[in-house]
């Protein structure tokens, strides 16, 4: 019997945010690359340390400047052929960020999660250019940290990193299978290369394999693998995210040492996913070591005894080579929770974040031996009704309870409710919620915080913030205006301080894409509403003109998805008790005024599961989540949705099931495709259709905008009821200054206008 342990990702941000800092004052030229490289060197160090210090006996050398993709699209020398004039660093940055006249790579979500990865680009003939220097530097890095015998390198798999990427040209589509071909000798170089650096193993990192698509990849797998194994390096095959699926059979027959599983899947899912059951029913091979994914990657909460019980399960049922470890990278944990000074000390007994959950790991692997072992490995996962109840007791929605049926629904419907609802000029212009979050702004909230500003000068700064913002949308003409939501950090945290049932943390940062960081709050009770949340900013924003100003609100489902929900009920529960709090602020501002109220969901397609076979279920409580908040609007009152970062097209009737008057979409990088596929669908709802990428600090010009109103007008839909489409910006605005946001917007009011007098 062989039990040890093994990391396969760790927060790469520095426990202080040390990365992030050292980033942006780089960026900012204030300090030199060498700072730079030292900062993250050393953030490397004490990350690869704690973890073998605690007891890890195979530790993955996370460690990223800004992206793990990034990293091997750089390594692999798959640059596209636009930043040819830049190397080294310059060229890294400019892969992330772009430079004057270059554009960046794109950015989309890490498979289900809140994490963004850079988009490789792969030409119809895939010539990588390998340099590893910097690889084998951080290696030997690692082995001078811990030693070499712990010291493990992590590798994106090929397969994965072919089936992450989008064609150069979208007109020339690479081949799969030849892409692979063609990166696998600079692979085989790499996995030499690494041997002779004496590791223990190379962790090849696969996700890909749980997705739907795994089962078509068994070839592919099968060749690579074949190939790479020649190498003589012990390979452990790393998965996670959810279970492997059909893929199992054949994936833990590879020519590979390891192959890694993830026991636990989508957060919140107490119950795990199929990866217990697909042991269970095919076992595993005696000549490999199972990587058992058994501590929650994915999830704040303490896990108990389950860790201990899944290994000693699977002792029993004679799968004696295991390494324990968690189920997938920590990165997308919180550091450190002993950071904490203001946490209810109950919840800080049940809560591990990233440094114990690696201690977890350690102490589940010296428990397992001598754990009694339950009957099936299945049977150690426990039941959602095992699981420690948190509630507040207080009254809410009661998850076995039903909530009746007409709370669901409108009282009339959209063809009946659309003529009592604002009037507006046609194309109407209007913004998606949120105003630059400047630095003034950010101090403020700060110097509040900490007790130097009162809560009257406090409010004054952002109620200055509003009025500026009102006068300016006064000044160019918008139709229907926002306040700007300078009151909030985030969209998301900042309900989550507002709401019961919620825990905020003030260190718990989580990298959601290069320097950008999240602090997703901890649902760790029933949600309610103590009172109104975002009324007094409405009011004061309405008070300031006649115009209508939008209510904004984060909906159910993405509050869930970006928060760290709890694990003795399921998500579909949390959505819902969500739900039933917006629902009251929904209605309160309906009662102070409010005619038009957007409720956001922008992470409605993230929280997909990667199986198309569980779509359905998720879909159906994710859009009955978002109308129990919404319906309760009197047919007067406009209610507007927004989604962003995805492609919406496979989910279309639940976007319409959502039945919101106005939906307001992210659009500019995906060109008219998406109202084509509405188009399709059937759509006849209100559209707006983002005319620029609020991404880029470019000022888009005037005849840029009227161009890309006059191509959706194309779009049969439209062309033949131009009155449903709105004029508004892709997204939020509150990562751009405000000399960017007001010439942009000023030109798509003259846009919307010019487009008025050329079809009046
Ligand atoms: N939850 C969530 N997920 C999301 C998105 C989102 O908006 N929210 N959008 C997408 C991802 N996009 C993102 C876009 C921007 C940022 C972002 O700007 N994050 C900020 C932090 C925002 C924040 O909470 N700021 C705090 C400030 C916290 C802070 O750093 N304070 C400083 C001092 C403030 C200063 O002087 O600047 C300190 O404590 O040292 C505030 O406004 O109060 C950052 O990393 O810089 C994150 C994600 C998808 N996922
Ligand atoms: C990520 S979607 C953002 C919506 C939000 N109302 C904003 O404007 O920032
Ligand atoms: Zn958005």
């Amino acid at each position: 019997m062989t039990i040890t342990t093994s990391t396969i990702g760790f927060p790469r941000i520095g426990e202080k945010r040390e990365v992030k800092k050292a980033l942006e004052t780089y960026w900012k030229k204030q300090t030199s690359l060498e700072e730079l490289l030292a900062v993250n060197n050393e953030a490397q160090r004490l990350a690869w340390t704690l973890q073998a210090d605690a007891g890890i006996s195979l530790v993955g050398l996370d460690g990223t400047l800004y992206d793990q993709v990034l990293e091997f699209i750089f390594y692999l020398g798959l640059a596209p052929s636009r930043f040819s004039h830049l190397s080294g660093y310059d060229l890294y940055f400019a892969l992330a960020r772009g430079v004057p006249g270059t554009e960046a790579l794109d950015m989309s979500k890490f498979f289900d999660t809140n994490y963004h990865y850079l988009v490789p680009e792969l030409a119809t003939t895939v010539t990588p250019k390998p340099d590893f220097s910097l690889l084998f530097d951080k290696v030997k890095r690692g082995q001078d940290a811990i030693g070499k015998e712990k010291a493990v390198p992590i590798i994106i798999g090929p397969n994965t990193l072919v089936g992450l990427s989008k064609p150069a040209d979208a007109s020339a589509p690479f081949d799969h299978d030849s892409a692979i071909k063609a990166l696998l000798p600079a692979y085989t170089e790499l996995l030499t290369q690494l041997k002779a650096l004496g590791v223990p193993e190379v962790q090849l990192h696969e996700p890909i394999l749980t997705t739907s698509d795994a089962a078509k990849l068994k070839a592919e797998f099968e060749s690579t693998y074949s190939e790479l194994s020649k190498v003589g390096v012990p390979i452990n095959l790393v998965t996670y995210y959810d279970d492997i699926g059909e893929a199992y059979e054949w994936a833990v027959k590879l020519p590979v040492a390891a192959v890694s599983l993830d026991f636990l899947g989508v957060p919140g899912s107490a119950l795990g996913n199929e990866t217990a059951a697909l042991v269970e029913k095919y076992g595993f091979p005696s000549d490999k070591r199972l990587g058992a994914g058994v501590v929650d990657g994915r999830s704040v909460f303490a896990d108990g005894d389950t860790p201990a019980n899944l290994v000693a399960a699977l002792l029993k049922k004679g799968i004696t080579n295991i390494s324990v470890q968690s189920s997938t990278s920590l990165q997308h944990l919180p550091y450190n929770k002993d950071l904490e000074t203001e946490l209810p000390a109950d919840l800080v007994a049940r809560l591990a974040f990233a440094k114990q959950k690696v201690a977890e790991i350690v102490e589940a692997a010296s428990k397992a031996p001598s754990a009694s072992a339950p009957a099936s490995i299945t049977a150690a996962l426990p039941a959602v009704s095992e699981l420690q109840a948190c509630t507040h007791g207080l009254d809410v929605y009661d998850p076995k309870e039903a909530i009746a049926e007409n709370l669901f629904n409108r009282s009339e419907e959209f063809k009946a409710r659309r003529s009592k609802q604002i009037q507006t000029p046609d194309f109407p212009t209007t913004t998606i919620g949120s105003f630059p979050q400047t630095p003034e702004l950010r101090r403020a909230r700060l110097q509040f915080k900490k007790g130097q500003l009162s809560a009257e000068d406090y409010e004054k700064v952002i109620n200055d913030y509003m009025k500026y913002a009102n006068d300016f949308q006064e000044r160019i003409g918008l139709d229907v205006f926002v306040h700007g939501e300078p009151e909030r950090t985030d969209m998301v945290e900042y309900f989550g301080v507002k709401l019961e049932g919620f825990a905020f943390t003030e260190a718990g940062w989580v990298q959601s894409y290069g320097s950008r960081y999240v602090r997703p709050p901890i649902i760790y009770g029933d949600v309610s509403r103590t009172g109104p949340i975002t009324v007094k900013e409405f009011k004061y924003a309405q008070s300031l003109t006649q115009k209508p100003v939008k209510g904004m609100l984060t909906g159910p489902v993405t509050i869930l998805n970006w928060s760290f929900p709890r694990k003795d009920i399921s998500r579909s529960a949390q959505a819902y008790q969500l739900a039933l709090a917006l629902r009251e602020e929904v209605a309160d501002l309906e009662s102070a005024g409010c005619k038009v109220i957007q409720v956001d969901e922008p992470a409605l397609r993230e929280g997909l599961p990667l199986k198309r076979a569980r779509w359905e279920s998720y879909l159906s409580w994710a859009v009955r989540a978002f109308r129990l908040s919404t319906v309760v609007a009197a047919p007067a009152t406009q209610i507007v949705t927004h989604l962003c970062y995805s492609e919406f097209a496979d989910i279309l009737p639940a976007i319409d099931g959502l039945d919101a008057d106005v939906l307001t979409i992210e659009n500019s990088r995906s060109g008219d495709e998406m109202l084509r596929a509405l188009a399709k669908y059937g759509y006849s709802r209100d559209i707006g259709a983002g005319v620029y990428d609020v991404h880029s600090p470019v000022v888009p010009p005037v005849d840029f905008i009227e161009g890309k109103i006059k191509t959706f007008l194309d779009v049969n839909l439209l062309s033949s009821n131009r009155k449903l489409l709105w004029v508004n910006p892709d997204c939020g605005l509150k990562t751009r200054e405000w000399a960017q946001v007001l010439p942009s917007l000023e030109n798509m009011v003259i846009a919307a206008k010019n487009l008025r007098a050329q079809t009046a």
